[in-house]
């Protein structure tokens, strides 16, 4: 039904008029602007309410969910936690297929953030997607079956021979070349993205976001805007030319057919610590940058930098968004873009000029942005690296804005933002940069790792920690109004032609609001945290409004117990989807408790459990929570039989007794007496704690309540 012109390819084409066939979802957000509105409106203000459940499906995985769902002709492809594709009737949550490119357990730990996907891309009778391992795999639509499978990461962007790359956001495609980039500047990473053939797999192009260490060519086609344009913003001796400076591109990648630019969200320093990674000198370009290329070779055309002189973990990675907005009497074809660092921008898609920016959350690192050219105003106390004193920073590494998507309605001009404060506590490693193999390595203390000790601190840290719907007016660079949520990391946002907002919350909840005004409309309870944001298509003429749900990513994996105050939930993973008849009645009851406290054994040996607090927190905490608490997704340690006996514990942390389940081994990293020193601090946390624990669990609604 579409003709193949101008290099798009019938599917490009397809894309290009999506709103020519409304019930299909065929790309991340939903069209190539990435506005996540569809124009349905069977569902809508008046009805909204009657919402019934259609059908759920359980998920084969008990850890985060973050994928956007595609529907194509009534068949629904979603990515799950370790990279897996169910293929689904989207008008019944029927199974067709599915597939597993068996990611192996042990690469869990070499990313930040959890094992997630984020989602898929559909071209031409194929569904892309790649995996947390490194692969881009082709499979055939209709029957799963694999047409082909590259490894993106090429040997030589290893580092010494720590492998740091892990992927796990959404591929793109342009003109027919699958886009991918990955994850990994926490550890050790230099960024980089590459197109390949979508028929064969074969490599078009690559592009590096920061520049060779040696600024010699990698034979790629960011050789020259790196070497004649970047290299100059780095030190050449800072530690980033050992942990590869960073600039991952793991999340937001788009193509604009209007000005026929693939623009890249390009993330955060590796090292964090500026001071380390460029001994305070130079912006580190592309850190905390949009960079635009020509979709066909790959060259640079502009960039536009947010965060010069990253150390806050800022990424630039969130997703850009296409719209024609009128400025001053004049439509313009934008980008807006509401990155980790605060602002809300607005900046010409064509040539990169900075239009406005304005912060959509409460910032203290920046007191605003230079009119003329965007660059931020920094308060002098948040350049912690350079000044060497600690910084209590907001946002903090998690951003005012993570991956869940905003969505945009042409009906009320308003971006929709799931916003969030989560403060972060910044203090240096002490005496220099030091690198520890298969760890975050960010120049910080891991004694702290952004939450403060203190019971007081703590406490008004707790306090802080925010989250709500922002609707932005784009036009005045101010906010409408806005809907307050229990807490931070709640699920991405869908606003449709019914003059409706869908989103799924981290307490569980799945809602719509009304789109001018922010009224709630529906509510459902959902089972677990929800982080995804709702896709909504046709089924035989029926709209449906689909979600994955599955409590996970980084934030309830870092913050531990701490997460809680968003509203208690344990991982429970589906596809959940509704309609206006739905027949599927509430979800069934499932363990809301997650791991039961267990009476420790009562004695440690105190001496130990210093270094075992920071052995803890360097290669445990990012997926079992800071301080040992979890928080409803991954093993609870301070209630695990494992902590009961050395051996044991050395089996599973030391051997590897539990690879096939994500638990890498570290004896690499740590010797048996480290590992044992954990084991006292786990066994001292679970006395600390214990009673506190059983205690919450007695409240009314069986869960607890009190924090920390
Ligand atoms: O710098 C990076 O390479 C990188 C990668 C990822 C990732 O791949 O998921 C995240 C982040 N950074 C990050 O800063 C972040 O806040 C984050 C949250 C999540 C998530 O899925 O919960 N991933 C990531
Ligand atoms: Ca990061």
């Amino acid at each position: 039904a579409f003709s193949a012109d101008e290099g798009q390819g019938q599917t490009g084409e397809a894309i290009i008029h999506a709103d020519d066939h409304p019930g299909d979802w065929m790309t991340y957000g939903r069209t190539y602007s990435e506005q996540r509105y569809s124009p349905l409106d069977q569902i809508n203000r008046s009805n909204v309410g009657n919402l019934k459940l259609a059908w759920y499906l359980d998920l084969d995985t008990n850890r985060g969910q973050e994928g956007t769902p595609l529907v194509v002709d009534g068949v629904m492809y979603a990515t799950t936690n370790w990279s897996m594709m169910k293929a689904i009737d989207a008008a019944t949550g029927k199974l067709l297929w599915s597939y597993d490119p068996r990611v192996p357990g042990n690469i869990a730990d070499k990313g930040c953030c959890d094992t997630v996907n984020r989602g898929a891309a559909y071209w031409n009778g194929k569904v892309y997607f790649g995996t947390f391992d490194g692969r881009l795999i082709a499979l055939d639509a209709k029957t799963g079956k694999l047409v082909w499978s590259v490894n993106t990461i090429p040997p030589d962007a290893e580092l010494g021979k720590q492998r740091s790359y892990t992927v796990d956001g959404a591929p793109r495609i342009a003109k027919g070349r699958v886009i991918i980039g990955n994850g990994g500047s926490e550890f050790g990473a230099r960024g980089f993205v590459t197109a390949f053939d979508a028929e064969t797999g074969k490599v078009d192009w690559r592009f590096f976001t920061v520049p060779n260490p040696k600024n010699e060519p990698d034979h790629a086609a960011s050789d020259s805007v790196l070497m004649n344009k970047a290299y100059q913003t780095w030190s050449p001796t800072g530690a980033w030319t050992r942990q590869g400076g960073g600039g991952t591109v793991w999340d937001s990648l788009v193509y604009d057919p209007v000005t026929d630019l693939v623009y890249l969200g390009v993330g955060n320093g590796s090292p964090w610590n500026y001071k380390y990674r460029s001994e305070g000198k130079g912006d580190n370009l592309f850190l905390g940058s949009i960079v635009a290329l020509k979709p066909e070779t790959g060259e640079y055309v502009w960039h536009f930098q947010e965060t010069p002189m990253d150390q806050w973990d800022f990424t630039s990675v969130q997703q850009i968004m296409t719209l024609d907005l009128p400025i001053n009497g004049e439509t313009r074809h934008v980008i807006v873009h509401a990155p980790k660092n605060g602002f809300f921008y607005i900046i010409d898609a064509k040539t990169g000029e900075f239009i406005s920016g304005k912060n959509y959350v409460y910032v203290n690192w920046a007191s605003g942005l230079d009119p003329k050219t965007g660059r931020p105003i920094y308060n002098p106390d948040a350049l912690y690296t350079l000044t060497g004193k600690d910084w209590y920073g907001i946002p903090g590494d998690l951003g005012g804005h993570n991956f869940a998507a905003m969505a945009f309605s042409p009906k009320t001009g308003l971006v929709y933002i799931p916003a969030q404060q989560v403060p972060f506590l910044y203090t240096n490693q002490k005496g220099g940069f030091l690198a520890h193999p298969d760890s975050w390595n960010l120049g910080l203390d891991m004694n702290k790792v952004g939450i403060p000790d203190s019971p007081e601190a703590k406490a008004a840290f707790v306090k802080d920690l925010k989250g709500w719907i922002v609707a932005w007016d784009p036009q005045k660079q101010a906010e409408a109004w806005r809907v307050d949520h229990k807490g931070p990391w709640n699920g991405g946002i869908l606003a449709t032609g019914g003059d409706l907002l869908f989103q799924g919350l981290a307490n569980g909840e799945f809602h719509a609001y009304d789109a001018t005004n922010g009224t709630d409309l529906f509510h459902f309870a959902a089972d677990s945290g929800i982080i995804a944001p709702p896709v909504t298509y046709l089924a035989k003429g029926k709209q449906y409004v689909a979600v994955e749900v599955g409590w996970g990513g980084i934030y309830p994996f870092f913050l531990g117990g701490l997460a809680r105050t968003s509203g208690w939930t344990v991982n429970h993973s589906h596809v959940i989807a509704f309609s206006l008849d739905g027949k599927a009645g509430p979800m069934p009851k499932q363990n809301d408790q997650g791991f039961l406290p267990v009476k420790p054994p009562e004695k440690f040996d105190a001496s130990r459990t210093d270094n075992g607090y920071f052995q803890f927190q360097t290669y445990c905490a990012a997926c079992h929570g800071d301080n040992a608490e979890g928080a409803g997704v991954l093993p609870d340690l301070r209630w695990s039989g494992s902590i009961r006996h050395t051996d044991a514990f050395y089996n599973v942390v030391g051997r590897g007794a539990l690879t096939a389940y994500g638990m890498d081994r570290f004896d690499g990293n740590m010797n048996p007496n480290e590992i044992e020193d954990i084991r006292q601090y786990l066994i001292k946390r679970a006395n600390e704690t214990y009673q506190r624990e059983v205690d919450a669990r007695k409240n009314a609604a069986g869960i607890p309540e009190q924090l920390p």
